[in-house]
């Protein structure tokens, strides 16, 4: 495991080539409940601002709709971060600060299709109060709070509905989401880094939707370029624990170690 010190030195050896992308649930935000309410670490906002007037590329990449991931991040028009790009729905969509571009594709007919039928669904499978949250790209069913075993008895049935649909599964932390896109955070950093070619790149995600991610540092790596990936640890998710080079304990250690970085700045 890289020590904290090792990837700090190597930031602030090149802050201009170094592309620093954060995963927002679990990693910039705490988990809450209900996904409307989440939001961004307080001293994680305050230190992204220092970092992007600091380094050549601050990034979000997200499950998120990008335009929630902006307004639940509160990340339009901060300080500091007027080069900010986020990837939403795992790099189907894009914004980028420098221009307010929006970019996000027309929504599918299976995916309008699927949010329709899934209230009935939901009932008849035993599962009335999961939560669904329409994503325009995807819909996601959200267990949390329903207590043990809810995820795991309709995740089989659910993936058939979604195979019954045309769409893919992606599984994370107490969610499962149906999505029409195949493109994944890996695409959306290698994409990231096509354009900005940075010299070292730093990952940070939570759940399993940032494994995808991780290979890319791990493909970036082999290739020549620094690569760092850092585990916001949680006992919801431990898949990413024994990839990443640096662990941290969930969102209050990753907001502790962006201002830890950015003061080495
Ligand atoms: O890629 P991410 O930024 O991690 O987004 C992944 C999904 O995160 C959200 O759900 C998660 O966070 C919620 C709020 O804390 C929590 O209630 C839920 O249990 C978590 O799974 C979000 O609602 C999804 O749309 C994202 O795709």
């Amino acid at each position: 495991m890289t020590s904290r010190a090792t990837l700090r030195d190597a930031v602030v050896a090149d802050p201009g080539g170094t592309l620093l992308a954060l995963d927002f649930d679990g990693t910039l935000a705490p988990i809450v409940d209900d996904p409307a309410q989440a939001h961004v670490h307080p001293a994680a906002a305050e230190a992204l601002s220092r970092l992007g007037g600091r380094l050549g590329t601050v990034a979000v990449i997200t499950g998120r709709p990008v335009l929630q991931a902006l307004e639940l991040g509160g990340f339009r028009g901060r300080a500091g971060l007027e080069d900010l790009v986020i990837c939403g729905q795992y790099g189907a969509e894009r914004w980028d600060a420098a221009t307010g571009a929006v970019s996000s594709p027309t929504r599918p007919d299976a995916v309008a299709a699927l949010a329709e039928a899934l209230p009935d669904w939901l009932a008849r499978h035993g599962a009335p109060g999961a939560r669904i949250e329409d994503k325009h790209l995807a819909v996601a069913v959200h267990t949390r709070g329903l207590g043990d075993g809810v995820l795991e008895s309709i995740g089989r049935p659910l993936a058939d509905l979604a195979r019954a649909h045309g769409l893919t599964v992606e599984p994370g932390r107490q969610v499962v989401e149906l999505r029409a896109s195949g493109v994944t955070k890996g695409d959306a950093l290698r994409t990231l880094v096509g354009e900005r070619s940075p010299r070292v790149v730093v990952y940070a995600g939570d759940d399993l939707g940032d494994v995808p991610a991780f290979d890319a540092v791990d493909d970036l790596r082999r290739g020549g370029t620094t690569g760092f990936t850092v585990c916001s640890a949680s006992t919801e998710q431990t898949a990413l624990v024994p990839r990443a080079d640096l662990v941290l304990d969930g969102p209050d250690a990753v907001a502790a170690w962006l201002v830890e970085l950015a003061d080495a700045l």
